[in-house]
């Protein structure tokens, strides 16, 4: 039965909710977003209440009510089902499952670390110009047509992996591509809700495979196997003069530093779920975005001539602490990850109590979904949403603009934790690699019309 006041939308079924309805609709509509909007119009409401199997469920549309989702207070929890639990091995570890005291404290030590190591000053830069060199060392030794997606992941992987563990590994190494095959296979698998196996996490026991199980189990394992190594050189090698020289070791020096307390959250299992929800997060979107920011200029030579013409004012090598100066590249920057919205939901909240949203009432525990697609596709905002344009995010004198529009790493407390490293990754790439190349087509290939 549904809540009095709770938003409208689909009538729940028994047993499965909206489960089917919502399956059935995401492959009509191109994935959730499209559901999203579909049921927006139907019920004509940018708040709509469904259910999935045993969970309620909220998406929110629009920028007024998605930025007041995302900031409040009441919706900064995480859900706490099968799939949150069954990708850190059954308990609720991690970052970006968890959420009060233990969340909170998990989070800002990450958050802490991460800047202790260098994230948003010039070390990172340093790391990152590092992989940009081998980068476009590989590019220019090769002979014929490059399909940089492969290259661009591994690069940014290793600027992780560097923070992470301390050191880097080396691009051929078997484990990591094998690594990255699952990540890719697991992403296209699980839509951000969990799939199908979270409404019906019975499914493990009759379609182990088809259900994800299988995928989700496998990827746990190899990367838990290929972490344990480090882990243990890192916990023969540990003295207090190390602590401080990369994540795991910061890590452990809080494992000690707890050591006395039986409650305390930070344990080995908690380290590697953590290292784990950094590379699930972070491994794939960014250089993601470097592949489409080239598929964009290689679609669009008009465009990559005027980031060329702001690129060759700068001689020296273009870091992340010029990015002010470059506002065309940060606009272009800007543009593909509106047109693109990668992350097309924002990552799921939990209500942690009854609240209310747009006049509806959501009780404790709903999941909610914020549709960060309907605020970058907005046509009464931006006219022509559906147009590759970076100059809407520059004002009259050229400087940026609309920027708080733009909600790709979303905004709160629960905002992405890597965005200065995405941001910094993303800028130096681009730059560097057009600083060096002109990107065009391989003979006989056509520009793609849908990027036009
Ligand atoms: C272009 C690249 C990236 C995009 C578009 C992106 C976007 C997002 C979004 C939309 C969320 C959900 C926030 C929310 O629930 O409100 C998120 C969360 C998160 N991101 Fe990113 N992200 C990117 C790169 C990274 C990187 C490089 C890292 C790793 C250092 C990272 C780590 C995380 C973590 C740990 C969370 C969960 C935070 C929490 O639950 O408190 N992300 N990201």
């Amino acid at each position: 039965i549904k809540p009095s006041k709770y938003p409208p939308g689909p009538r729940w079924m028994p047993w499965f909710g909206n489960t089917f309805k919502l399956r059935m609709l995401a492959r009509k509509y191109g994935g959730q977003h499209g559901v999203f909007d579909y049921l927006s119009q139907t019920y004509n409401s940018a708040v709509i209440g469904f259910r999935m199997g045993r969970e309620r469920g909220v998406a929110i549309r629009g920028y007024t009510l998605a930025r007041q989702a995302l900031i409040s207070e009441d919706l900064q929890g995480r859900p706490d089902n099968y799939f949150a639990r069954l990708r850190t091995g059954g308990k609720r570890l991690g970052v970006t499952f968890v959420d009060g005291d233990h969340g909170e404290e998990q989070r800002n030590f990450v958050v802490r670390t991460l800047k202790e190591l260098g994230m948003g000053r010039s070390r990172m830069n340093d790391l990152i110009q590092r992989e940009l060199h081998e980068l476009i060392q590989i590019i220019d030794e090769t002979t014929g047509p490059i399909q940089p997606n492969r290259l661009l992941q591994l690069s940014v992987i290793n600027v992780l992996w560097t923070l992470a563990t301390g050191e880097r590994i080396e691009r051929h190494d078997d484990h990591l591509q094998s690594l990255l095959d699952v990540l890719k296979k697991r992403s296209t698998m699980f839509d951000i809700a969990g799939g199908l196996l979270n409404q019906m996490p019975w499914l493990r026991f009759v379609a182990r495979n088809w259900s994800g199980y299988n995928i989700l189990v496998d990827f746990n394992r190899q990367l838990i196997s290929f972490f344990s190594n480090t882990i243990q050189k890192h916990n023969e090698s540990y003295t207090d003069e190390v602590s401080s020289n990369d994540l795991i070791y910061a890590y452990m020096r809080e494992i000690r530093k707890h050591s006395t307390n039986p409650n305390s959250n930070f344990t080995e299992d908690q380290m590697i779920m953590t290292i784990l929800d950094l590379f699930i997060a972070g491994a794939n979107n960014t250089s993601t975005i470097v592949d489409l920011l080239l598929i964009m200029m290689v679609n669009r030579p008009d465009i990559q001539a005027k980031v060329h013409k702001e690129i060759d004012q700068h001689s020296d090598p273009i870091r992340w602490t010029d990015h002010s100066q470059l506002p065309y590249v940060e606009a272009v920057i800007m543009e593909v990850q509106r047109y693109f919205h990668l992350a097309a939901i924002s990552g799921p909240r939990r209500a942690i109590r009854d609240c209310q949203l747009g006049g509806y009432r959501i009780p404790k525990d709903t999941s909610i979904f914020v549709d960060l697609k309907s605020v970058h596709m907005d046509a009464d905002y931006w006219n022509d949403p559906e147009v590759f344009r970076p100059e809407r995010f520059l004002g009259e004198d050229g400087t940026l603009a609309n920027t708080e529009r733009l909600l790709s790493f979303s905004l709160g407390k629960r905002r992405c934790l890597g965005e200065a490293l995405a941001r910094a990754c993303i800028f130096n790439y681009f730059a560097g690699i057009l600083q060096q190349f002109t990107v065009e087509l391989p003979d006989g290939e056509d520009i793609m019309p849908s990027l036009l």
